[in-house]
């Protein structure tokens, strides 16, 4: 290499070519993989080894849900969304499906546009919410019904998922999951995947079900004592509840909720995954914190959005569906016993 010959480049790129081979090579070889893209690898691994030496007993994960913890496609055909779980005809209509796909169809785009600012999309998103939440709304989705439809659907977390959330779990390292999607939805889906530890806490859209109703209703017909679950079970949607959280607003929620999370405090390194450029706001809450390491996976528009993902996260991973460069980096950090 012709850089090599010019003597006042020669030590920094030699220092910088011995860190990053160590990494790739010997400590972290996932990131020697092609479709791993950095900005800055020197500062990767400076942040990466400032982790290791603070230790599992420093860090907190931050991690958005769809499309991240989630496959994006799986042997050619998407992935459903917690949004598109809910398209089953058990909890709504042909009807309800043809507007919600109509919605998708219009406002996914805008989305993924790398040509509009995301002050731009903000309106936009909240009025796509808004609109498909309303729809559900319309459609008395039963509480009692979600598990059977996660069960039926083809939702897929990303592979090497049971590593990520045990080892996280086995250091006690909290899981924060901040996501847009359906907050009920996603709960189910990691409980069937086993993969629901006391380390995870979810900010999310929660839905909000009429169970008081039933409640009176089940104490007139049914004649044997009523357990709490058979209540809880009877729920019927009529809102949603809370703020309504989008890909563009997750810094308010991060300012709001995840900065009074009480197992996230004294925690300065974070390690935030995401697959939106809106993602990167989730940490905006973690209050003196001293390394945040950002991974973003670029699933869609590979050639329009790889500028501005490589600029905007630490590490991108184009079309990787595994938890592969997560892992080997969570095991890195976490690898030194002796650490606080
Ligand atoms: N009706 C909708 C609304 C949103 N989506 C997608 O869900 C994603 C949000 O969830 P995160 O866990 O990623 O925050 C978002 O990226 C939307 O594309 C949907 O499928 N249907």
């Amino acid at each position: 290499m012709q850089i090599y010959h010019i003597p006042w480049i020669y030590t920094p790129v030699r220092t910088v070519l011995a860190i990053w081979h160590q990494l790739t090579k010997a400590e972290i070889p996932e990131l020697a993989k092609c479709s791993v893209l950095m900005r800055e690898r020197g500062r990767v691994e400076e942040t990466i080894h400032a982790m290791q030496r603070a230790g599992a007993g420093s860090l907190q994960v931050i991690s958005d849900f769809d499309m991240t913890l989630t496959k994006f496609a799986h042997n050619g055909r998407r992935v459903p969304t917690t949004h598109n779980i809910l398209d089953n005809r058990l909890l709504i209509s042909e009807d309800c499906t043809k507007k919600m796909s109509e919605l998708l169809n219009t406002y996914y785009p805008i989305e993924i546009d790398p040509s509009r600012t995301a002050e731009e999309k903000l309106p936009l998103m909240v009025e796509w919410w808004t609109k498909v939440h309303e729809l559900l709304i319309q459609q008395r989705i039963r509480k009692d019904l979600l598990a059977q439809a996660v069960k039926e659907s083809s939702a897929m977390l990303r592979d090497g998922y049971k590593g990520f959330f045990d080892h996280l779990s086995e250091q006690q390292v909290p899981l924060l999951i901040f996501s847009a999607g359906v907050g009920d939805v996603l709960e189910e889906v990691i409980r069937q995947n086993r993969v629901f530890h006391p380390n995870v806490r979810i900010i999310s859209n929660y839905m909000d079900f009429d169970q008081a109703v039933h409640q009176l209703q089940s104490l007139h017909e049914v004649t044997v004592p009523l357990t709490e679950h058979c209540l809880v079970n009877k729920g019927v949607l009529r809102a949603f509840r809370g703020q309504l959280i989008h890909t563009f607003n997750k810094r308010e929620g991060a300012l709001s909720h995840a900065a009074g999370l009480r197992e996230l405090q004294g925690r300065p390194n974070v390690l935030l995954l995401g697959d939106s450029l809106g993602d990167l706001t989730m940490a905006d809450g973690v209050s003196e914190h001293e390394n945040i390491l950002t991974i973003g996976f670029l699933n869609d528009q590979v050639k329009e959005r790889k500028e501005s993902y490589v600029n905007s996260f630490d590490i991108v991973l184009v079309k990787d569906e595994t938890m592969d460069v997560p892992n080997a980096i969570l095991r890195f950090i976490t690898s030194l016993r002796d650490s606080k």
